[in-house]
């Protein structure tokens, strides 16, 4: 298992960065390497984002001197979403088999959490999504299916997309993990335009079904200094509270978008008028 560490930026930090700069602070390019577990640990809310790639052998979440705790989850929760092939997570000795696109939440407090993939020919791609936590709530599986679906956007604006709340209040019990998956329909590219801040949680996106040379340019920083990140496919973006997020790309796409902060109140955004935009 490896873990990165990413400090916390000032926005006006963030408008000096280059481009390397940009991309070593806000940017996670590699999360699924085979027969491993690999997380980035952000000071922003103390979020860890990774990936879980399990082959052959299972693999399983460890605790790491950056959390300093003697398991991972003994005071954090974890959201888990399959983006590979079949596969299975036990949970404390519960199996639970995670279809692709289907979210485990994992309660405060499991001590053992181990990934396995059905076929090694197409093994499963576990994201990984952990924010603290101080209560237990129930482990529970949310299927595609069972997620709460919201239709946002227009072709005409070429932003229509099914955005899918797995992890909210609700629907399933968590301390402060809010998580889902927007998937955009073909032909469509932009998300999250008009965008919108919320200085009270910050968020991450992981871009994902995209091809090999397909690319998302993901606009960032504060609304009156924009940045962007050119990301590929199963690359991960972290966005500071102060920061828009919203991504255009040279085609379709999926991404799982997961926020850690003070509320879990989704409708929660402060919009920025396009006016303000610069
Ligand atoms: O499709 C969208 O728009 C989103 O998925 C937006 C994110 O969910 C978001 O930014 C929530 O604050
Ligand atoms: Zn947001």
């Amino acid at each position: 298992m490896t873990i990165d560490i990413r400090q916390a930026s000032h926005p006006e930090a963030a408008a000096g960065y280059d481009t390397a700069a940009l991309r070593r602070h806000f940017l996670i390019e590699s999360l699924f390497q085979p027969g491993e577990v690999k997380l980035t640990y952000w000071h922003v809310d103390r979020l860890v984002v990774g990936g879980a790639t399990p082959v052959r052998t299972p693999l399983t979440l460890q605790a790491a001197r950056a959390i300093g705790t003697e398991t991972f989850l003994e005071r954090r929760e974890l959201g888990i979403c399959n983006i590979g092939g079949p596969g299975r997570i036990s949970c404390d000795g519960e199996a639970f088999r995670v279809a692709r696109r289907d979210m485990l939440y994992v309660a405060m407090g499991t001590r053992e959490v181990t990934f396995e993939s059905t076929d090694p020919a197409n093994p499963a791609r576990f994201y990984l999504l952990s924010t603290p936590a101080h209560a237990r709530h129930r482990t529970v599986l949310v299927r595609e299916s069972d997620a709460n679906a919201v239709e946002l956007g227009s072709q005409e604006q070429a932003n229509s997309r099914t955005l899918r709340q797995y992890i909210i209040p609700g629907r399933v019990a968590s301390c402060q993990l809010v998580m889902g998956l927007t998937t955009l329909k073909s032909g469509n590219i932009w998300n999250t335009m008009p965008s919108h801040v919320h200085d009270r949680r910050c968020e991450a996106y992981l871009y994902f079904d995209l091809s090999a040379d397909a690319r998302v340019f993901h606009m960032m920083g504060e609304p009156a200094e924009t940045r962007h990140l050119v990301v590929a496919n199963e690359q991960a973006i972290l966005s500071p509270g102060w920061s828009i997020h919203s991504g255009c790309g040279t085609s379709a796409y999926s991404f799982i978008w997961a926020m850690g902060g003070d509320n879990q109140d989704f409708a929660d955004m402060d919009m920025v008028p396009m006016a303000e935009l610069r």
